[in-house]
């Protein structure tokens, strides 16, 4: 499916094959000079983007999909693409794609003859649609996906029957189980695995990747871990330093190599795509190093589902306030198996760590708070109670110092099942990762086009702990994060950054021809009707319009 917007512009080429567009990035350099004086220099780099407009059938293979995660995903789109509707205590509901930024989320695309102008994300360039997606993948529980959506007590029951044709021939393929990598209690799901050896279980995936290619028909694969959460694995420059000790390791079969490792090296071989939604350091030196002589995109870790990206939006609220978070203690408990297998010291601690660094550079971005560098103290729990299943709450206490000693608390609880946060998540992975493998682009001297970095940092915005290349920067702030995905897609049909500032309305003397949309809402229901405002000096909120017609 194309998109729904052409651009009309010298800079933008439209060919059967490629939208092209010529771009300027502009940036601002920075050095200190002899005197100390910071000196500031506006710079201007002339790109070409390249964006393949052929939208391929895509094929998704989930790493753990008899989990709640992997049935409420593969649930969801087939929900959406047999526009299921069902009963509960609270009417009838529709399947939908709430919380995903590319299927429900809309950016402003300019102004219009009535103001600005929505549209949604998804429109700005051609995008593969969740309902076409073919899922496939593994699991060490051999339950049939019915039984596996039964077992999560996630979807209303309702809309468990009538999924339940398509679900129950869907069976996960055998998996790689290594116990250490996982808590104990998960030994009496494990029904499912392979044998062999490390090489052994390596080819087996590779075999099934091809495979599944084969038998759908799709016309590429991205393969994402959604299985649970590991721990981490020791950094051994002689066993997963380099490349080539990590395919040796594997050769001879090492101990300290994780299921997911062998899953990364194993799609990296294959030339497909890998997302890592967990937490655990998947991505060793050698990984990342095969995956950038392959020229294969990788990204993680650990989707942001909840408490922590409410935590960088949060932080990022206050530090740019200039109020200082002096402490911030996230408590969560939640009653699915991810949280029983994170009852172990050493998969928590995974998650932990990820859980924790996402302050670290809204910190880093404000010396007048933090002279010395030292940020809050900062405290993450996580406990398991099985009754409340994947309902997980989540409270949390920001504690700041205001202005001449003042105290600012702010305490917050969230409930909401949480693979039903994370599963759009895997849709905009997935959407946007393979979005990505069909743009390209040069700057002005270069002659040939290149791919984005192995390492696709443009994915931040739906990880804990984002995986940048090496020596850029981590951002975790989500304002900003969300703003690197939607000038990408803009600089790609060849229009400016979302700049914010408005001038065309904050001008002296406001053209009175410029309308505005004002939402009128009655009693029963809201609607936008266009009315003319002509720049008033009073305040006036038109989206808080009473519906009284003036
Ligand atoms: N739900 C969220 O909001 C959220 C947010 C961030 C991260 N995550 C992470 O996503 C992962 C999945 O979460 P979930 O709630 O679906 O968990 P889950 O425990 O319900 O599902 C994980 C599945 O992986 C399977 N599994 C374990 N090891 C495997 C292996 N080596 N190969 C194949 N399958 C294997 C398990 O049998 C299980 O079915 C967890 O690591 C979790 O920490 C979830
Ligand atoms: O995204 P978020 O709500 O901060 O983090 C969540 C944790 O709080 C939860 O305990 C865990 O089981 C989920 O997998 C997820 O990682």
């Amino acid at each position: 499916m194309d998109a729904h917007i052409k651009v009309e512009s010298p800079a933008v080429r439209y060919t059967p094959e490629y939208i092209e567009a010529d771009y300027n990035y502009t940036n601002t350099n920075v050095w200190t000079d002899s005197k100390g004086m910071m000196i500031a220099t506006p710079t201007i780099t002339k790109y070409t983007f390249k964006t393949m407009r052929k939208v391929p059938k895509l094929g998704l293979l989930l790493v753990g999909l008899g989990g709640n995660n992997g049935t409420t995903l593969t649930a969801a789109i087939l929900a959406n693409k047999h526009k299921l509707t069902w009963k509960t205590k609270d009417g009838i509901k529709e399947a939908n794609y709430l919380g995903s930024i590319t299927q429900a989320s809309t950016v402003c695309l300019g102004n219009g003859p009535e103001g600005e102008v929505y549209v949604p994300l998804k429109n700005l360039l051609p995008m593969v649609d969740p309902n076409d997606i073919v899922i496939d993948g593994w699991d060490i529980s051999s339950l049939n996906l019915d039984d596996a959506m039964e077992r999560a007590r996630v979807l209303d029951y309702n809309l468990q029957v009538q999924l339940k044709p398509y679900m129950k021939t869907m069976k996960p393929r055998p998996s790689v189980y290594i116990p250490d990598f996982i808590a104990a209690n998960q030994a009496d799901r494990a029904d499912n695995v392979l044998t062999g050896t490390k090489q052994e279980q390596l080819n087996k995936i590779r075999n099934d990747i091809r495979d599944f290619k084969e038998t759908s028909r799709v016309d590429k694969i991205i393969v994402l871990w959604t299985a649970n959460t590991e721990r981490y694995c020791d950094i051994i420059p002689e066993i997963n330093g380099s490349a080539e000790s990590l395919l040796k390791s594997i050769e001879n079969n090492e101990s300290e190599i994780s299921p997911s490792t062998l899953f990364a090296v194993a799609s990296i071989l294959e030339g497909v795509t890998y997302i890592n939604g967990s937490p655990q350091n998947t991505f060793v030196p050698g990984c990342i190093e095969l995956a950038e002589k392959k020229q294969v995109f990788i990204a993680g870790d650990d989707f942001k589902s909840g408490q922590t990206k409410l935590k960088s939006v949060l932080v990022d609220f206050l530090v740019s306030a200039g109020i200082k978070p002096r402490s911030i203690v996230s408590y969560n408990h939640l009653g699915n198996n991810d949280g029983k297998n994170l009852n172990a010291p050493q998969t928590f601690r995974s998650k932990e760590i990820s859980k924790s660094n996402v302050v670290a550079e809204i910190i880093e971005s404000n010396r007048l708070l933090y002279s010395d560098g030292v940020g809050p103290d900062h405290c993450v729990v996580i406990k398991y109670v099985p009754h409340v299943g994947d309902s997980k709450r989540a409270m949390d206490e920001y504690s700041s110092e205001i202005m001449m000693g003042g105290a600012n608390t702010i305490v917050v609880h969230n409930t909401c099942e949480d693979s039903l946060l994370a599963s759009p998540l895997i849709v905009d992975l997935v959407i946007l990762a393979e979005l990505c493998e069909r743009i390209q682009y040069k700057m002005e001297h270069e002659s040939c086009f290149q791919n984005f970095n192995t390492v696709l940092s443009v994915l931040s915005y739906l990880c804990k702990a984002p995986l940048v290349p090496r020596g850029t920067p981590v951002i975790n702030s989500l304002f900003r994060q969300r703003s690197c995905i939607e000038n990408v897609l803009r600089a790609c049909i060849g229009l400016a950054p979302t700049n914010h500032m408005l001038l065309e309305y904050k001008h002296a003397q406001i053209d009175k021809k410029i309308q505005k949309p004002v939402a009128v809402t009655t009693k029963n229901h809201s609607s936008i009707i266009n009315k003319i405002d002509i720049g008033s000096s009073h305040a006036h909120h038109p989206s808080y319009d009473t519906g009284i017609e003036k």
